[in-house]
């Protein structure tokens, strides 16, 4: 089951790093969650799952986000599903096309038409899931929900919702004491 304590603990031990950092989207930062020492860890994966769940939208066909941060986070998700008999989809969103094969972004069972939520470790500026939601949205998919880990307060929030999404996190970085710039 979901407990927010033992997540943040989890985090704060494994995940948070000061320094020197560059970020995803070119910004620059002085601390860093490594989301994956979490979402790669069994207790950490559970709880994830187990939260993301308790916060699902009941009528989402499918869960998936952008590799290769969603990856296990999408896994955890299904695994916990499947143990109270829902028969939730997943899928993942490449980054980048492989050039060969199917040659998909977009990789799973979903089917266009469904109802999907896009999962994401950490949110910033939010356009990894931004990008993720285009493929998914070409693929002929609604997308209802962004569920994140954590947000990081830098504005990706604000995109989601005024894009229309129902965006929800788990923690914010405001839960580790440390305050968020000015969102752009
Ligand atoms: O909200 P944003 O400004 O887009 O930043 C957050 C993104 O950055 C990280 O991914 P990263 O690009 O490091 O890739 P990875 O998951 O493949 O490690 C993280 O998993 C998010 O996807
Ligand atoms: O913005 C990012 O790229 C980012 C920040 C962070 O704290 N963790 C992460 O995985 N990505």
């Amino acid at each position: 089951m979901y407990n927010k304590q033992e997540l943040m603990d989890l985090f704060r031990e494994r995940a948070l790093k000061f320094g020197d950092f560059t970020l995803a989207s070119g910004k620059k930062a002085s601390y860093y969650l490594d989301g994956k020492q979490v979402t790669l860890h069994a207790r950490g994966l559970s709880l994830v799952s187990h939260g993301f769940l308790d916060h699902l939208d009941p009528n989402i066909d499918a869960v998936g986000g952008m590799s290769i941060g969603a990856d296990p986070i999408v896994a955890g998700i299904l695994s916990a599903a499947a143990d109270k008999q829902s028969d939730l989809l997943g899928f993942l969103v490449r980054k980048e096309s492989k050039g060969h094969g199917t040659n998909k972004f977009v990789e799973g069972p979903v089917q266009p038409g469904m109802k999907v939520a896009i999962v994401e470790d950490v949110v910033t500026t939010g356009g990894s899931s931004l990008l993720a939601i285009e493929r998914v949205q070409e693929f002929g998919c609604e997308v209802k929900q962004v569920l994140s880990i954590i947000d990081r307060m830098e504005g990706g929030a604000n995109r989601f919702r005024e894009l229309g999404f129902d965006f929800q996190s788990l923690l914010t970085i405001e839960d580790f004491g440390i305050t968020p710039p000015e969102a752009s």
